[in-house]
C-alpha cells in the first residue's frame, strides 16, 4: 500500500470511531435519561450526551485531520510515536490511545511551534489536503525538520490553497493553519491580558476566536461559572463569525456587541449629535457620575430618636455622623453602603437595648430596621441609576456641582438635553446614555463578571464603553484586538495604552500582527499609501498573498460600471460585495437588472450566511466584514461622509480577499490619486 493510501486507510479508520463514539453517546442518551441517580444529573448528562451525539453527527464526514506529527526515537515519552491532529479528540478501541488528537491539547501544540531550529523532538511534520467538500483526502506534504527542512506558510501548498480559497458563506476555522505567531497568541496563559494591534487581515478576529475555544478547554474548571464573552462591532460582524466557534465544538459563548451587552439598562429611543456625544463617552463623565450620585449622602444633624414600645433609644449626632463617614470611606458599592448604615445603626440600638438587660430577637431588629428607614431615606438614600443620569441631563445646577472642574460649561452645555422629559421613566436613552447608566449601576451595585473576555474592533470603543467592560472583567483576563488605523468613531482610542488603563488591564503588553491574510499584495500596497495619511502610528501590513487583482477605474456613470463590474465578478466563484456610502440605490438597479442583492443593514443579523453571491453594504457596516471580489463605489463619498472618513475608506479598501475594482466618477482622495493613470 502507497502512503496516501494508508493514510486513506486511516481515514476510515477515523470514521469507524466517529461512528463509535456517536453509537456509544446514543446509548448513552437513553441510560442516562432513565438510570441517573436523580433528575438534576440526569438532566445535565442527558444534555451533554445529547450535544455530543449532535456535534459528531452533524459532521461526521469532515476531515477527521489535518495533521500528524511523527517524533524520532529520542524524543522522551513522545519517541517514535505518531501523533494525527484535528479538530477534536477521537477515542481509539477500549484501551487503545486516541486516533485524533484534539489541537488544543498540549501534544499538538508543537504542529504550529515546531521549526527546524527548534524541533522539540519532532521528526516530521505532516499536512493534509482534502477536497472542497472535505469527503476525500487528496494528498499531504511533509516537512523533514530532523533534516533541517521547513516550509513557512508562503511556501506550502496546502496553506497557500486555504489562504486563497475563494470565501463564501459564513466565516470559517483556520484550525489547520494557525500560523506560530497566531499561536502564541491562542494558547497564551490565561492568568495574562494581551492586546493585539493588527493590520486589515492578519488575521485578528481569528486568533481571537480560536483563543476562545482554546481557553474553554485548558482551563473548562476554571471558567465554568464566569465563561467567555466575545464582544465584536455589530450584528453584521456576528453573523459573519457565528459559525467559527460552534465549529470548534463550542456553544456556550456569549457573542454579542456593546450595546446589546447593556441593552436591559434601558431602551435606545434617541440619537446624539457627536457634540454630545463625544462628552458623554468621555471617562470624566465617571467622575460626574460619582459626584453626583454620592452627592445624595448627607451629613447627618442632630440626634435621632428610635420609638420602641414607650421608650425611646437616641443616637447622637457625633455616632451618626461617624457611621456615615466610615461607611463613605470604605468604598463599597452605593447600595452595599446603604445596608452597612442600617445594620451598623441597628447595631448601636441593639447594644443600647442589651446594655439595658433587653434580649434583641430577630423581630425586634426587624422592627428597628424599619423605624430608622425614614432616617436612612434622607441620608443615604436608594437611588436609581435613571435618576442619577436623567438629573446630570435635565438640570443644569445639578450638574454644574457634579461636573465643575471636570467639565466645562461648554461640555456641560453640549450634554444637557435640550427638551427635558418630565421625569426619569420618561427619557428617551441614547446609546451614550446607556453606557452612563451602566457605569451608575455599576456604582450601586457591583457586576457579575466573566473568566475571560475578548473584544473585537477595541479601537473604535469610547472610554466609557472600556469601563463598562473592565466592570465585567474585573477578576478575569482581556484579549484586545484591534487597529488603530480602522478607528473610525469620534472618540476612538489613538494610543493603546490609553485604551487598556479604562480597560482595567494598564500593564497589558501590546503585540503586532503584520503579516496580512486576506488583502492580496497589490490591494495592500493601495491601501498602505491611504495609511500614511491616518495619523495612526501603526505598522505597514506585509500580505503574504501575490496572487489578487485591482483595478481603479474613472467612469462615466457609476451605477451602469457596478452593475458590469458585478456581471463580471458572478463568472468567479466566491462572495462580492458592494460597497458605498450609500449603498441603496446600487443595490436597487442591480436588483433592476435581475442581479439577486442581499442587503446588509443593521437589522440583519443573517450577514454573509444568506446564501446570495452578492450583497450590498454600506461603508459603515462592512468592518470586520470580507468579501472575495469587493466592488468599491466612489471613494470620495465615504472620505466625505464622517469626520474618520479617510479611516472607513481605508476599512473599504481592505475587505477583499481576491479582486477589488474601485469605481470612481469624481476625483480620487489625494492619497489615492496617481494622477488618474490606471493601477
Ligand atoms: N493562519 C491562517 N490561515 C488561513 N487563513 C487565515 C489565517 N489567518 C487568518 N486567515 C484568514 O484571513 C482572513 C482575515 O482574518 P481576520 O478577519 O481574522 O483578520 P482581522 O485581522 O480581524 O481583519 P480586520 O482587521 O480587517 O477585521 C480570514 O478569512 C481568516 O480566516
Amino acid at each position: 500500500m502507497n502512503e496516501l493510501d494508508a493514510e486513506r486507510a486511516y481515514v476510515e479508520r477515523c470514521r469507524e470511531a466517529v461512528r463509535r463514539m456517536l453509537d456509544g453517546a446514543r446509548h448513552n442518551v437513553i441510560v442516562g435519561e432513565t438510570v441517573a441517580g436523580d433528575r438534576y444529573s440526569a438532566e445535565r448528562l442527558g444534555r451533554h450526551l445529547k450535544s455530543l451525539a449532535k456535534e459528531l453527527s452533524e459532521e461526521p464526514d469532515g476531515p477527521p485531520f489535518f495533521g500528524r506529527l511523527d517524533y524520532g526515537p529520542d524524543a522522551g515519552d513522545h519517541a517514535a510515536r505518531k501523533y494525527y491532529i484535528g479538530r477534536r479528540h477521537l477515542s481509539g478501541d477500549t484501551g487503545e490511545p486516541p486516533v485524533v488528537i484534539d489541537w488544543r491539547a498540549p501534544v499538538a501544540r508543537a504542529f504550529y511551534r515546531a521549526s527546524a531550529r527548534e524541533p522539540g523532538g519532532v521528526a516530521v511534520r505532516r499536512r493534509f489536503g482534502w477536497s472542497n467538500d472535505s469527503a476525500e483526502l487528496t494528498g499531504y506534504e511533509d516537512e523533514r525538520l530532523d533534516l533541517g527542512e521547513e516550509r513557512d506558510a508562503a511556501a506550502s501548498r496546502i496553506v497557500t490553497a486555504e489562504i486563497e480559497r475563494p470565501r463564501v458563506g459564513p466565516m470559517r476555522d483556520i484550525v489547520a493553519t494557525i500560523q506560530p505567531e497566531q499561536d502564541e497568541l491562542v494558547r497564551a496563559p490565561i492568568s495574562g491580558s494581551i492586546c493585539v494591534q493588527g493590520a486589515p487581515g492578519t488575521g485578528k478576529t481569528a486568533v481571537g476566536l480560536h483563543r476562545a475555544a482554546y481557553l474553554l478547554y485548558a482551563h473548562r474548571q476554571r471558567l465554568r461559572n464566569g465563561g467567555v464573552l466575545v464582544l465584536g462591532p455589530n450584528q453584521a460582524f456576528l453573523g459573519y463569525i457565528s459559525q467559527v466557534l460552534p465549529a470548534l465544538g463550542e456553544v456556550d459563548v456569549e457573542q454579542t456587541t456593546v450595546g446589546r451587552l447593556l441593552r436591559h439598562r434601558g431602551e435606545m429611543r434617541a440619537h446624539d449629535g457627536e457634540d454630545a456625544a463625544v462628552v458623554k463617552h468621555d471617562a470624566r463623565m465617571a467622575k460626574v457620575l460619582r459626584r453626583a450620585l454620592y452627592a445624595r449622602v448627607r451629613k447627618p444633624s442632630g440626634t435621632l430618636a428610635v420609638p420602641d414600645g414607650s421608650y425611646r433609644w437616641r443616637i447622637d449626632e457625633y455616632d451618626l455622623r461617624r457611621v456615615v463617614d466610615d461607611t463613605r470611606r470604605e468604598a463599597v458599592p452605593y447600595l452595599v453602603g446603604r445596608e452597612r448604615v442600617i445594620s451598623r445603626l441597628v447595631s448601636l440600638l441593639q447594644q443600647r437595648a442589651e446594655s439595658r438587660g433587653q434580649t434583641p430577637n430577630a423581630a425586634w431588629v426587624k422592627r428597628m430596621r424599619r423605624s430608622i428607614t425614614g432616617f436612612t431615606d434622607e441620608v443615604w438614600p436608594t437611588v436609581r441609576a435613571e435618576e442619577v443620569v436623567a438629573e446630570v441631563l435635565t438640570d443644569a445646577d445639578a450638574l454644574a456641582r457634579a461636573a465643575g472642574g471636570t467639565l466645562t460649561p461648554a461640555e456641560q452645555k453640549a450634554i444637557l438635553w435640550t427638551r427635558p422629559p418630565r421625569s426619569h421613566r420618561s427619557a428617551r436613552w441614547s446609546e451614550a446614555d446607556i453606557v452612563l447608566l451602566d457605569e451608575v449601576a455599576g456604582l450601586l451595585e457591583r457586576e457579575q463578571g466573566y473568566g475571560h473576555v475578548i473584544v473585537d474592533e477595541a479601537q473604535d470603543l469610547s472610554q466609557m464603553q472600556c469601563r463598562a467592560i473592565a466592570r465585567r472583567s474585573e477578576h478575569g483576563s482581556i484579549t484586545v484586538l484591534g487597529d488603530l488605523a480602522q478607528a473610525t468613531t469620534p472618540w476612538a482610542a489613538v494610543r493603546w495604552p490609553d485604551a487598556l488603563t479604562h480597560l482595567g488591564k494598564p500593564d497589558t503588553a501590546v503585540i503586532a500582527l503584520t503579516t496580512g491574510f486576506r488583502v492580496p499584495a497589490a490591494v495592500v500596497a493601495l491601501a498602505n499609501r491611504l495609511l500614511s495619511t491616518l495619523d495612526a502610528d501603526v505598522p505597514q501590513t506585509r500580505s503574504l498573498r501575490s496572487d489578487g487583482m485591482l483595478r481603479v477605474r474613472r467612469v462615466p456613470d457609476l451605477a451602469t460600471a457596478v452593475v458590469a463590474a458585478v456581471r463580471d465578478a458572478l463568472r468567479h466563484e466566491g462572495s462580492i460585495g458592494v460597497i458605498a456610502a450609500d449603498v441603496g440605490p446600487l443595490a436597487e438597479r442591480l436588483r433592476a437588472e435581475g442581479i439577486v442583492v442581499a442587503g446588509l443593514d443593521g437589522a440583519d443579523a443573517t450577514a454573509g450566511t444568506t446564501g446570495a453571491q452578492v450583497t450590498a453594504v454600506p461603508a459603515t457596516l462592512v468592518k470586520g466584514l470580507e468579501y472575495d471580489h469587493v466592488i468599491l463605489a466612489e471613494p470620495a463619498a465615504i472620505t466625505e461622509a464622517e469626520t474618520r472618513g479617510a479611516n472607513r475608506l481605508y476599512v473599504a479598501l481592505t475587505r477583499a480577499v481576491s479582486r477589488l475594482d474601485v469605481l470612481h466618477t469624481r476625483s480620487l482622495p489625494a492619497a489615492l490619486d496617481d494622477h488618474g493613470s490606471p493601477m
